[in-house]
């Protein structure tokens, strides 16, 4: 049995903000900028793929696209036949590669509507949003769970991946972030893709670090759930920032510059955002320090969704 022509989904999928110093590949922050999607099973055989906003100019508008290619791998492993016609349109808000976690908003994105197209057009019995299979999902295809996870639940995210056969199942618990959080989000205008971040990080640290990081990220969770007086030594990491500075020397250098005025600050994801946690109105001194840099920066102050992934 196919997924009926006509059935329809529409979701929306926030941005996130991954690491949050020390927590890497396991601590994720929802952010309030939103990718929005349709996707509709077609009478018409083959693909359509109509893109507004960001990527609107550069994302492929066949099979390769990541909602497109997300959507297909998803139904192959739910055992569900991919529809003969497919119309996508995406209206999307979140930058691309700026380390605001796109590829895993798409890949959520992709996921999910997968899975509520297939319960929707009667071939799959489950809920329209299983929230916790679409997180499995999706953080296996992303590669790592931060990112994806606070995409799928929203709020502030803890991930752990199970080497579960056949396939990773991941384990995410919320944190629930102090009511005087507040996440402030410096973008610039260059891009640095995750992929090449990556690929600059050592493959073996040394037990010591590793010691010294894990403390850091219990500090974070406890700073960030209960006492975010201590926000700034529990956003310091040993693991990626140092190894990726020459890949994103501004973004070291407003980090550097917030972090000795006391503000917590580190690299959003794999960069070249800046991710500051701060309590209380600091936003004008943040400005102040951001263009007393060499760098333009866009100040975001997106709030943290309680939600993640939904259907309209
Ligand atoms: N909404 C989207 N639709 C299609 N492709 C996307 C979308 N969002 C991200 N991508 C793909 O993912 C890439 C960015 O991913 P990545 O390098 O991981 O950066 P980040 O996730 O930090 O924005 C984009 O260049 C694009 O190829
Ligand atoms: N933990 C990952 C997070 C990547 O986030 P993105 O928003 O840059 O895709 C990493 O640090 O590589």
């Amino acid at each position: 049995m196919t997924i009926p022509v006509g059935t329809t989904v529409t979701l929306r999928v926030p941005a996130s903000s991954a690491n949050l110093g020390p927590g890497f590949d396991c601590v994720g922050l929802a952010l309030g900028v939103w990718d929005e999607c349709t996707v509709t099973v077609t009478q018409e055989p083959g693909l359509v793929v109509d893109v507004a906003g960001s990527g609107a100019d550069s994302v492929p508008r066949d099979e390769s696209h990541l909602v497109v290619r997300t959507m297909v791998t998803t139904w192959e492993r739910l055992g569900v036949a991919a529809p003969a016609g497919l119309h996508l349109s995406a209206t999307n808000a979140v930058p691309h590669g700026r380390g605001m976690g796109s590829s895993a908003t798409a890949i959520v994105g992709g996921v999910a509507a997968a899975h509520a197209l297939a319960v929707r057009g009667g071939v799959l019995a489950a809920e329209e949003l299983d929230l916790t299979a679409i997180n499995s999902i999706a953080s296996a295809l992303e590669g790592h769970p931060d990112n994806a996870s606070a995409s799928v639940f929203g709020g502030a995210t803890l991930s752990v991946t199970e080497a579960d056969q056949p396939l990773p199942r991941t384990r995410t618990v919320p944190l629930r972030l102090h009511r005087q959080v507040e996440a402030v989000v410096l973008v610039p205008e260059t891009t640095l893709s995750t992929h090449t971040a990556r690929s600059v990080l050592p493959e073996v640290v040394p037990l010591a670090t590793a010691a010294a990081n894990s403390a850091r990220t219990g500090l974070l969770v406890h700073a960030l759930t209960s006492e975010p007086e201590l926000l700034l030594m529990a956003t310091t990491d040993l693991l990626h920032q140092e190894a990726r500075r020459p890949s994103y020397p501004h973004s070291m250098e407003l980090v550097d510059a917030l972090r000795a005025e006391g503000m917590a600050a580190t690299i959003s994801g794999a960069g070249p955002s800046v991710l500051v946690l701060t309590t209380g109105d600091r936003v004008e001194q943040i400005r102040r320090i951001a263009d007393a840099t060499s760098t333009d920066w866009q100040v975001l102050i997106p709030g943290v969704p309680e939600r993640g992934v939904h259907l309209v």
